[in-house]
């Protein structure tokens, strides 16, 4: 095995492929799967990553491998070849799927170190290089002749640390830790040598007589009521040692997480964990639906399935999206699980993000729990993989790899047999039908926890508001709710949708929604050509003066925000505390949290918020939700427009009324007829789902049909118009007659960044080819590629940001 297959960090279609190196004596036994080296790389040095050894390269010259930059692999056989895969999946290189799986230290050039971790006497040759110092440069290391081989024994020993220098040193924490050296019978000989003065120095032996586990010296102290002055002596003597250890930063270490017993499962409950305990205990690899009202206690059924894996010694994947990642959720599973837990998401720094991987790597932990690139952690011997709502679009990662963590949770179960598990109150459309299907198991749970009712969702017409002279946000219905509850002490969840805003044209006094002729969705505002555009294909017309339905001249775009909301909500309501929860006040570090903790404690009456307060909230005392535009998301350019309408509407309604108050909910709508609106209001999910695949068949889109969406930019317009229209020529020419290919139409986005973006639409059943062909695209246009601002061409199998 002299020689390492190894993926160069050159992202292109030449490279897309492993490259033959040689292994110098040096590395030899180092040099494995899964770490990064150093090669040559025509006149250049570069980064590299060895996916395998093998004796015997086809090419007579092969250059050698100059230098190691991991002792132990980084990622493991199993993810080297979920890298593969996601490369096929997805198209996109080999290397930008390696890197897509690692923290972002381990991408960028950090300086590293070797850290000292033992007492012992090192090796001559290792304490030549360390020079009496504790840390090292990582370079010094290299520039001595020391074998890599000894270094890695060393590492694999606890002898030595590999670090990586995120920011200053002082963003490393190390803590000082006090042992005893001696055994217990030669601690107490030496408590007889004491002399009689030496009061406190014969506490700290005691005290180490009890116990012989090292122990912080701030906390001994703390301890024995002393000073750091009683240990010195005994230290000068030899009876105790110290030394310093590091702390990996935990961003929830101030914390102190209650520690929570498991509930006795509901009938429900039960039945739905079954055969997933079941599959755990055989090792095999299912997928299940969790399909589950909200307030129905699917956390439970994630926790115990969890408990069970970890009884088995085996590791958890938890997926929970970002948004969803409140404190709320961490403290359930901190709660639950202690300190066996990892928490992974954006919030966290980018050396608290890598020391939660490293107790991942290291195997500290049994548990991650975290958003979309949690799916890729490091464990080895998974035992469960389970995503929390499942339908929500943030697991779709949407650049370089557009991989969606669904299915890389499902190729990852298999590979290790066991159950994935995907829950939701609204599963995606494609995953629900594949559960009808027999796919994948229906799970239901169909009953809140405590006979707690479903809450009461009234649906207020605000074209009705406006005909009665109402010209404010907020109903009268909604008003009189919000004072009865502010006067009854209870809580208000008040949610504005603002994604959507601004793009789309509504009557205001029929409601009627401009949309696409052949499309049947909204169709959007260009505001500079005054023109109405449709997005799938290339439709457009005039912006009306006047309603097509009603002849009102009050059609306009919509826009509004949650900080003119709240100017409002005080006006009409002086009395209210509010709480305001958006991308502004939540920017700072915590302000999350310590939003949501008021809440919790009852310092403000209304939480107003965006999609940030819509999922995963438990508050006991929230008994009116109120929504107060249901209809923007409606008449988003996107055909899942009714399904995350639904969806959101469903889950933001789920937090009223979850204990044992009563819960009611607010709708207020220009389309109450609307179907999305009208079943989500009585939290009707399977008639949602036959209405929606209706529709979804007639008009050729997922789960009926596959979409491939190529999005062409260019900063010439005339270029991008002229690439599209080729590819949409070549695929049509070579798919089969059932696919469609539709455009060139603008993007939604039609410009970003000087940049013109256009997209070419397929829709098909069957198009086993189609990769092919989109190869040889994308391999006929790479030289445009590559040049800078020049041509860019991404192509999506699956996508979810259609604009
Ligand atoms: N078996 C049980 N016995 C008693 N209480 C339970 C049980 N299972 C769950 N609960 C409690 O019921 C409440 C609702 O459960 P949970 O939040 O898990 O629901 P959910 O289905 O995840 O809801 P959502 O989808 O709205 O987030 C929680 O406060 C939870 O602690
Ligand atoms: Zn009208
Ligand atoms: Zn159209």
């Amino acid at each position: 095995m002299n020689i390492a297959r190894v993926i160069v960090d050159v992202p292109s279609q030449n490279t897309n492929r492993p490259f033959d190196y040689g292994i110098p004596e040096r590395f030899s036994g180092v040099v494995q799967p899964g770490v990064r080296v150093i090669i040559p790389f025509g006149p250049r040095k570069i980064m590299g990553y060895v996916v395998s050894l093998t004796d015997h390269s086809d090419f007579d010259k092969v250059r050698d491998i100059v230098d190691v930059l991991d002792l132990t692999p980084i990622l493991t056989k199993e993810l080297l070849q979920i890298g593969k895969w996601l490369s096929n999946q997805t198209l996109s290189y080999y290397i930008s799927c390696l890197q897509v799986m690692l923290p972002q230290v381990l991408k960028a050039k950090y300086r590293k170190e070797l850290w000292i971790t033992t007492e012992e006497e090192l090796p001559e040759e290792l304490e030549k290089v360390f020079a009496g110092r504790d840390v090292i440069d990582y370079e010094e290391f290299q520039q001595s002749n020391l074998s890599y081989q000894k270094l890695r024994t060393m590492i694999e020993d606890g002898w030595i640390d590999v670090h990586y220098e995120v920011k200053s040193r002082e963003t490393k924490r190390t803590t000082t830790m006090v042992e005893p050296q001696k055994d217990a019978i030669e601690l107490e000989e030496s408590l007889v040598d004491l002399s009689k003065q030496a009061n406190k120095q014969r506490i700290v032996i005691q005290y180490f007589l009890e116990h012989e586990q090292p122990v912080p010296k701030k906390q001994l102290l703390q301890t024995l009521h002393t000073t750091a002055a009683t240990i010195k002596p005994l230290i000068e003597k030899g009876i105790l040692r110290e030394y310093k250890q590091e702390v990996l930063r935990d961003p929830y270490g101030h914390r102190e997480f209650e520690r929570t017993q498991p509930f006795t499962l509901t009938e429900e409950q039960q039945a739905a964990i079954e055969p997933v305990l079941a599959s755990i205990e055989d090792n095999s690899h299912d997928v299940f639906l969790l399909h589950g009202v909200t307030g129905s206690g699917k956390t439970e059924v994630y926790l115990q399935s969890i408990q069970q894996v970890i009884d088995r010694d085996q590791e958890a994947i938890m997926l929970v999206p970002e948004i969803a990642l409140t404190p709320q959720m961490v403290e359930r599973f901190k709660g639950r699980f202690g300190s066996k837990v990892a928490v992974l998401h954006s919030a966290l720094s980018a050396g608290e993000k890598y020391d939660e991987w490293r107790k991942i790597q290291r195997q500290e932990v049994q548990v991650v729990v975290g958003a979309r690139s949690a799916i890729f952690a490091p464990f080895t011997n998974i035992g469960i993989i389970i995503i929390d709502e499942e339908h929500e679009s943030s697991y779709k990662q949407e650049d370089r790899t557009r991989y969606h963590a669904r299915d890389v949770a499902i190729e990852r179960g298999k590979i290790h047999t066991c159950p994935v598990m995907l829950g939701s109150a609204t599963p995606a459309l494609e995953t629900y039908a594949r559960a009808v299907k027999g796919n994948y198991q229906l799970l239901t749970l169909s009953k809140r926890m405590n006979d707690a009712m479903m809450p009461k969702a009234e649906l207020v017409d605000m074209r009705e508001e406006l005909h009665e002279g109402n010209r404010s946000m907020f109903s009268r219905q909604l008003k009189e709710n919000i004072e009865d509850r502010i006067a009854k002490g209870e809580q208000i969840v008040l949610f504005l949708n603002r994604r959507g805003y601004a793009t789309f044209v509504m009557c205001r006094d029929c409601g009627h929604v401009k949309e696409c002729p052949h499309c049947d969705i909204a169709l959007t505002y260009h505001r500079r050509q005054e023109r109405l555009k449709c997005h799938y294909c290339s439709h457009e017309e005039p912006m009306p003066a006047q309603c097509p339905e009603c002849e009102s001249k009050t059609i306009r775009y919509f826009g509004t925000g949650t900080q003119k909301i709240e100017e409002a909500l005080q006006q009409l309501i002086p009395e209210a505390r509010v709480i305001r929860m958006d991308v502004d006040t939540t920017r700072r570090k915590g302000s999350h949290e310590r939003l949501l903790q008021q809440f919790g404690e009852k310092k403000a009456d209304i939480l107003l918020g965006t999609q940030m307060i819509a999922k995963g909230l438990d508050f006991a005392n929230v008994t009116l939700v109120g929504v107060l535009a249901a209809d923007s998301l409606l008449n988003l350019p996107d055909f899942r427009a009714s399904e995350k309408t639904f969806q959101l509407l469903t889950q933001v309604s789920g937090r009223a009324g979850r204990h044992q108050l009563p819960g009611e909910v607010i709708i207020q709508t220009y389309t109450p007829e609307h179907y999305s609106i009208q079943l989500s209001s009585q939290f009707n999910y399977e008639a949602f789902f036959a209405e929606e695949m209706k529709l979804r068949k007639a008009f050729h889109y997922p789960p009926y049909y596959f979409l491939t969406l190529f999005t062409v930019s260019h900063p010439k317009q005339l270029k991008v118009q002229e690439v599209t229209q080729k590819i949409v020529q070549f695929m049509g020419q070579r798919l089969t007659e059932g696919a469609d290919v539709l455009g060139p139409t603008p993007s939604a986005l039609t410009r970003i960044n000087d940049r013109y973006r256009y997209q070419c639409m397929v829709k098909y059943k069957k198009e086993p080819e189609q990769r092919k062909l989109v190869q040889r695209i994308l391999h006929y246009y790479e030289d445009e590629m590559k040049q800078e601002n020049g041509l860019q061409i991404t192509v999506d199998f699956q996508p979810y940001q259609l604009m």
